[in-house]
């Protein structure tokens, strides 16, 4: 059964408001000189991923607090609920079983009864036997040539995290070029195609619904490429496959059920990327890597089911969060990864996030009258120190940040790697113990500025510190460390979605704007003005049409 407990109520929830203030004037920077043990008490090593989260206002009581809300809030029931193929998707009436798509100790899953893993071993077997077809040359395109490039065509969670994937990826690349369109921005296919052989393309309609405007615009434009280079409706089958839960929307767009990869209602959008909508991920790093990253999603999904609380690294980061996010009322989070290849993964997360715990109603049905999910966004490092680490430094917002960074780098050039990692590492420490005014001043004086030069200079001069950080040291981004980071995320948003009682696994609100999108399409047409709208918008709309070519 499915908790639904109002966190407010909860003990734990009433001492956590009553050790707030019991901790308001604590600075990190003592806490740490207080306890040298502070690093190992509040880190946990799981494989080769380091979780350091010492650098948060925290102490053995605030764990101890937050670990009694969890348990208050049922978040143990919640878990094997969800592992377990209940109906916690409740507005949808559907189970949440992504880690089943991912279960590679093969342990039944069922849904209404019936064990979905068959079904789900035989698509994965289907995607290995054609990625391999496709990335060997056997598989020919309409003139016999081998394929050499792939078009991901889907939005969302059909194009997020095939993306942010095969770019953390990269150095595991095959001989395939990725290609991802998903605005239905003509400029995206276009841009797309640009140079693209009709002979040597292969596409991938992936769509959970294959009823998104945006890619089903997309995958017509693509269709009516390719036979306009000469391609026949035969030849179709040859070069588009689609990734859908929809056989009867596929066969109708006139893609042959041969090149259909299923998958079910269970598996969310923004929880795909192991599903069918993966195989993007399996022709550009190989079937191998991708099961790899099955692999480290499963053993996190055993950490996060198996785990004590106290050692539950997606726990750990799930209840820090609620803690800034409902005490401290820090309203974002930030996630920088010191490292290139990972310059998708905070955009990733914005869906994953935001699409999951961006709710106002609670699992009662009512208004909530407390904060659900934050802001989620983020940049590589070193680029965002160059772009807004003032504000996280020196502004007037609280903004808890997860730090990432490989030990090792895929391309050792120089001293590239270790000039990224000492950012990395100077970065939190700079956050979280500041300057103190007095160390401004010594530091002015010492640079031989005069007095009065100091007095104006040293206030701007000043860091607070005590700004929260979360540091992932990872050995190195393989496909299984990265598996296993993506499935840490994904439970820490399950997590906070329980305490913060909500259903995290639909999402109405995408719904609103696709719906009067609809209702305006057709007014855009021709010039006369429309005034069946607010001010703002016939405005905005009559003098689009005025313009428009
Ligand atoms: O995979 P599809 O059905 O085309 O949906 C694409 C995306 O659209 C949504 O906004 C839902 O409408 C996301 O949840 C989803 O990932």
């Amino acid at each position: 059964m499915f908790p639904k407990t109002n966190f407010t109520q909860t003990k734990a929830y009433n001492y956590l408001s009553d050790h707030l203030v019991e901790i308001a004037d604590q600075h990190l920077r003592s806490m740490f000189n207080k306890d040298t043990e502070r690093f190992a008490k509040f880190s946990i090593q799981f494989n080769d991923i380091l979780v350091d989260y010492s650098k948060n206002r925290i102490t053995d009581k605030t764990m101890a607090l937050l670990i009694q809300l969890a348990n208050e809030c049922g978040l143990k029931e919640a878990i094997e609920a969800m592992f377990n193929g209940e109906k916690i998707n409740a507005t949808e009436n559907r189970a949440v079983l992504h880690t089943a798509l991912r279960n590679q100790s093969n342990t039944p899953v069922l849904v209404d009864g019936k064990d979905v893993m068959p079904d789900v071993n035989k698509v994965l077997a289907h995607m290995e036997q054609f990625s391999e077809a496709i990335i060997s040359g056997e598989w020919k395109g309409y003139t016999g040539k081998e394929i050499t490039d792939i078009v991901n065509i889907g939005i969302g969670g059909s194009d997020l995290g095939p993306v942010m994937v095969t770019e953390a990826l990269k150095p595991y690349k095959t001989r395939l070029n990725a290609h991802f369109v998903s605005n239905v921005d003509g400029t995206h296919i276009h841009e797309t195609l640009k140079g693209l052989n009709p002979e040597t393309t292969l596409f991938l309609i992936a769509s959970k619904t294959f009823t998104t405007q945006e890619t089903m615009a997309n995958a017509h434009t693509a269709r009516n490429w390719f036979l306009g280079h000469n391609g026949k409706e035969e030849d179709v089958a040859k070069h588009f496959a689609a990734l859908s839960t929809n056989e009867k929307a596929v066969k109708e767009f006139g893609i042959d059920p041969k090149n259909m990869f299923e998958f079910w209602d269970w598996v969310g959008g923004r929880y795909s990327l192991w599903s069918a909508i993966g195989l993007s991920i399996c022709l550009s790093v190989g079937f191998d890597s991708f099961a790899e990253l099955l692999s480290g999603a499963h053993e996190m999904d055993n950490h996060f089911r198996n785990t004590e609380f106290e050692q539950n690294i997606p726990v750990i980061l799930g209840l820090i969060g609620v803690w800034y996010n409902n005490f401290f009322e820090a309203e974002t989070n930030a996630i920088l990864p010191y490292d290139q290849y990972l310059h998708r993964f905070a955009a990733y997360f914005q869906q994953g996030d935001m699409e999951s715990n961006g709710k106002h109603v609670d699992r009662n049905g009512e208004i909530v009258n407390y904060q659900t999910g934050p802001i989620i966004w983020g940049e590589p490092g070193t680029n965002g120190q160059h772009a807004f680490y003032q504000l996280i430094h020196q502004g007037t917002k609280l903004i808890p940040c997860d730090f990432i960074a490989p030990a090792q780098s895929h391309n050792p050039i120089g001293q590239h790697h270790t000039f990224l990692l000492s950012n990395f590492f100077a970065q939190t420490e700079a956050l979280m113990n500041g300057k103190t005014i007095d160390e401004v001043v010594e530091e002015l004086k010492a640079s031989g500025k005069s007095d009065e030069e100091i007095d104006s200079l040293a206030p701007f001069k000043e860091f607070e510190g005590n700004r929260p950080t979360n540091s992932i040291l990872v050995k190195k981004i393989t496909p299984k460390v990265l598996g296993s980071l993506i499935a840490m995320y994904e439970h820490k948003i399950f997590t906070q979605g329980v305490i913060w009682n909500i259903y995290s696994f639909d999402q109405w609100g995408v719904e609103l704007g696709k719906q009067l999108a609809g209702n305006i399409l057709p007014e855009l047409k021709g010039k006369e003005p429309v005034s069946g709208h607010d001010s703002s918008t016939n405005g905005l709309i009559n003098q689009y049409k005025n313009w428009k070519e």
